[in-house]
């Protein structure tokens, strides 16, 4: 693939590209060469063989790089649609080409290409040449290759643009590119986002699978593209199911298109070669069926088509457990490209196995030696039939199908089959060849709570898809078994359809409200509510959708990509004109580049935390705000990009207040670490005291000795000194619990001693009674012996 990585998209620009330099006068001679060649296939033009006198390409008037390039991949004699689209193209008309799949129809459009651009002398520096747009990667894909092996003696450049690759790499290389296949989403993001994009030149447009590139679920996206693309140019339009909607063919402009469908006058639609066969069952032996199916084919390669991701999931998981004895492959929408990619290799690869697949599978897609198509869930409609049967039975190979109906669909299906002229024989089944495994697939789901929710998912997405499809008369969501339907997907209890039940509570409201009956506001408030709530989620989805729409563009992630028009999901009017649909999807298509604008506009700064106090203002870090005058006029300028050296001298005068800043927070740690340790002494002191008080209290209880009676030792002594006026006379209390002055300095200071070395501490004054309560029984005993003494 040219854009899988640098190194291939280099490799095959040089291979696709100039092979080896020429030197200059071997240069000139080609030149010269290419010139006659060229004047020779325009007179030539002019008289351009009947289809019917066209044998082989080289009755057409085709270069001879082209020639040889045909030649070398074994292409000798035209299909059909070849012969008499080819030359047609090739005279510059615009092209409207059906025929039925397998025919061929890639080689009718990329000759032409080819062609048109070599008589155009086109090279690298002409920039983008045609454009082929194809709805799916995995197609996309496909013409790349032919691509590169028919047009490998050509010097064009051709790149793959398509979702889920690297878009930053795509973008620098788009100005390369000669020829480009894409998918319409990602086309439309380089057109929207990519300035080295530019089409202004282009010469040829084809649409691929026309009908489905111009259908319900790309319209916003082609509308976009389509007016991008310069007017004059020639457009090529093919499908096995080609549209004639008049609608479709005004919004290309195309210019007196040239309707080749060499099937119409064809009895059957379908490959000749293709043997048809249809099953009726019900919906809960499908699995069953497919079971037995599969046991009892394995040695051949099939295709089994299902209508969701969700459900082709399950079943290849499921299956894959059960271990069927063949390779089994998955592939689906939402799985990474990458895997898609291998998927799809490996099954055009192997010869014994088995693709569980969604319709991303059913268009295009040319596998090699496809022995049996089985469609277990019933198409959309006979034109999905038609591509999903004709993965089997290309081009002069043979191949069977099998469509599975269950009672409900069979009699509509089989109507809108043979209008379209689709033959179909029914096959009846032997039931002793039947083997379900269901019991098996109950006890895998017991161990497995994930598969187990694969199962529920897979049980919802299928309701879901039969509800929305367009066709009531073949899908009928009622007739439906859930509970049989569950069981037969290992299920033991039937999961909750919640849709359905909102949409019947719905749907009783309003017949309801038509028969003028009283409603439970209750319950249409809770109706309302669930409506509203479900407008907003839509909502915003469709914001993400059209985000998302530039990386996926394939039709099956899930169930939003419809065609269908009478669910839910909105849709266009069908008498809108282009116009409306174009304001319309100005309007209402968000692409990434317009969301990047919008926030840059509002400045709004995406994942930036705003913290609030509690008075609502909003908190500050410093940290994180740039504090130097260098960094507030550096952000001023905003210059766009980055100046190094001026980065790194900004960086550098940051540098000071994040160590400035880093000092203060050393400092102010320090300080609440005292801080703490002066608080926890404080408390500690603060219980001795305390313990010191009880001590007193307990002396005053009475716990202690009274020892009131004995005479009052400084009064004794004051009266010898003659000087009593040291004592508080004024008290009525006890002598004996007044203390001489100097004794209570002396405690005291014994006291707060410890503390001192620590803290300054205001002295408080005790009373001096309560310093006499506060000796204890040795110093009372000191005292009393002193005093006995004396
Ligand atoms: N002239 C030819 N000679 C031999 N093989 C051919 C010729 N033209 C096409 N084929 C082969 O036929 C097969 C089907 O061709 P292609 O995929 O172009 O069919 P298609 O009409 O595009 O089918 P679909 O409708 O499914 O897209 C391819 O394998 C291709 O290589």
């Amino acid at each position: 693939m040219v854009f899988k990585n640098k190194k291939k998209f280099s490799h095959k620009i040089n291979k696709f590209g100039k092979n080896k330099p020429s030197k200059p006068k071997q240069k000139i001679k080609r030149h010269v060469r290419e010139d006659e060649e060229i004047k020779k296939l325009q007179e030539a033009y002019e008289n351009m063989p009947k289809s019917s006198d066209i044998k082989t390409f080289d009755d057409f008037p085709l270069s001879s790089l082209t020639r040889k390039g045909l030649k070398e991949n074994k292409y000798k004699i035209p299909t059909e649609i070849q012969k008499q689209s080819i030359g047609q193209a090739l005279k510059g008309n615009d092209i409207l080409g059906a025929s039925k799949t397998g025919s061929g129809k890639t080689l009718a459009f990329l000759i032409p290409i080819l062609e048109n651009l070599y008589i155009k002398k086109w090279t690298r520096i002409d920039g983008v040449g045609a454009i082929i747009i194809s709805p799916t990667r995995e197609l996309a894909y496909q013409i790349f290759e032919t691509l590169k092996k028919v047009g490998s003696h050509h010097d064009f450049s051709s790149g793959l643009i398509i979702g889920g690759k690297n878009l930053k790499f795509e973008k620098c290389r788009m100005d390369q590119v000669n020829i480009i296949i894409c998918t319409p989403g990602r086309l439309l993001q380089h057109m929207d986002e990519n300035p080295l994009f530019n089409c202004t030149s282009m010469q040829i447009l084809v649409l691929d699978e026309a009908d489905r590139c111009l259908d319900m679920g790309f319209a916003e996206t082609m509308n976009g593209i389509i007016e991008n693309l310069p007017p004059e140019r020639q457009t090529l339009l093919f499908s096995a199911t080609q549209t004639k909607s008049v609608k479709d063919l005004a919004r290309l402009s195309l210019n007196s298109p040239i309707y080749i469908a060499p099937h119409e006058k064809s009895e059957v639609t379908t490959p000749t070669l293709l043997q048809q066969n249809y099953v009726i069952i019900n919906q809960e032996d499908k699995i069953t069926m497919l079971w037995s199916f599969i046991k009892s084919h394995l040695k051949q390669k099939s295709i089994v088509f299902l209508s969701s991701c969700k459900q082709v999931k399950y079943i290849y998981e499921i299956f894959s457990r059960l271990r069927p004895g063949i390779s089994l492959l998955a592939l689906y929408g939402t799985l990474h490209q990458d895997r898609r990619m291998a998927i799809y290799d490996e099954f055009c690869k192997r010869s014994k196995v088995v693709l569980f697949a969604t319709d991303i599978a059913s268009r295009g897609l040319d596998f090699p030696i496809v022995s049996w198509v089985i469609q277990l869930d019933c198409p959309e409609d006979a034109t999905a039939y038609i591509h999903r049967a004709g993965r089997t039975a290309r081009h002069n190979a043979s191949g069977e199908s099998l469509l599975v109906l269950t009672p409900a669909e069979e009699p509509a299906m089989l109507e809108e089959l043979k209008a379209n002229k689709i033959p179909i024989n029914q096959i009846s089944i032997d039931p002793q060849r039947l083997f379900s495994p269901r019991v098996k697939m109950e006890a895998f789901l017991a161990q497995s709570q994930e598969l187990k929710e694969s199962a529920q998912r897979a049980f919802i997405a299928y309701l879901k898809s039969v509800y929305l499809m367009k066709n009531k008369k073949i899908f009928n969501i009622e007739a439906i078994n859930f509970d049989e339907y569950a069981k037969s997907l290992g299920l033991v209890v039937t999961p909750r359809v919640r849709f359905l039940q909102r949409l019947r509570k719905k749907k009783e409201m309003q017949q309801k409200k038509l028969n003028g009956e009283e409603i439970d506001e209750n319950n249409e408030q809770d109706t309302q509510s669930e409506d509203e709530d479900k407008d907003k989620k839509k909502q915003a989805k469709s914001i993400d959708l059209s985000a998302l729409m530039a990386e996926s563009d394939d039709d099956d992630a899930g169930l939003v990509r419809l065609k269908r028009k009478d669910h839910d999901i909105e849709d266009h009017d069908e008498s809108q004109t282009l116009e409306e649909i174009k304001a319309a999807r100005k309007e209402k298509l968000i692409t990434k580049a317009a969301l990047a604008k919008k926030l840059l506009k509002k400045k709004i700064i995406p994942n930036n935390k705003i913290q609030f106090d509690d008075d609502g203002k909003i908190i500050v870090n410093t940290a994180k705000q740039l504090q130097s005058d260098l960094a507030k006029e550096y952000e001023e300028a905003d210059e766009g990009g980055i100046d190094i050296e001026k980065a790194r001298e900004l960086l550098r005068e940051e540098d000071k207040y994040d160590r400035q800043r880093f000092k203060e927070l050393v400092k102010k740690k320090h300080q609440d670490k005292k801080k703490k340790l002066k608080k926890k002494k404080l408390a500690e002191k603060k219980e001795s005291d305390d313990e010191i008080e009880d001590d007193a209290d307990d002396f005053e209880s009475g716990s202690e000795p009274d020892i009131s009676w004995l005479p009052d030792y400084d009064k004794i002594k004051a009266k010898e000194n003659g000087n009593d006026e040291d004592f508080n006379d004024d008290s009525d209390e006890s002598p004996i619990h007044k203390l001489p002055k100097k004794l209570y300095e002396k405690k005291r200071q014994a006291s707060e001693s410890s503390l001192e070395s620590e803290i300054e501490m205001p002295k408080a004054k005790k009373p001096k009674k309560d310093i006499a309560s506060k000796l204890n029984l040795i110093e009372v005993e000191q005292l009393a012996m002193s005093l006995l003494g004396s």
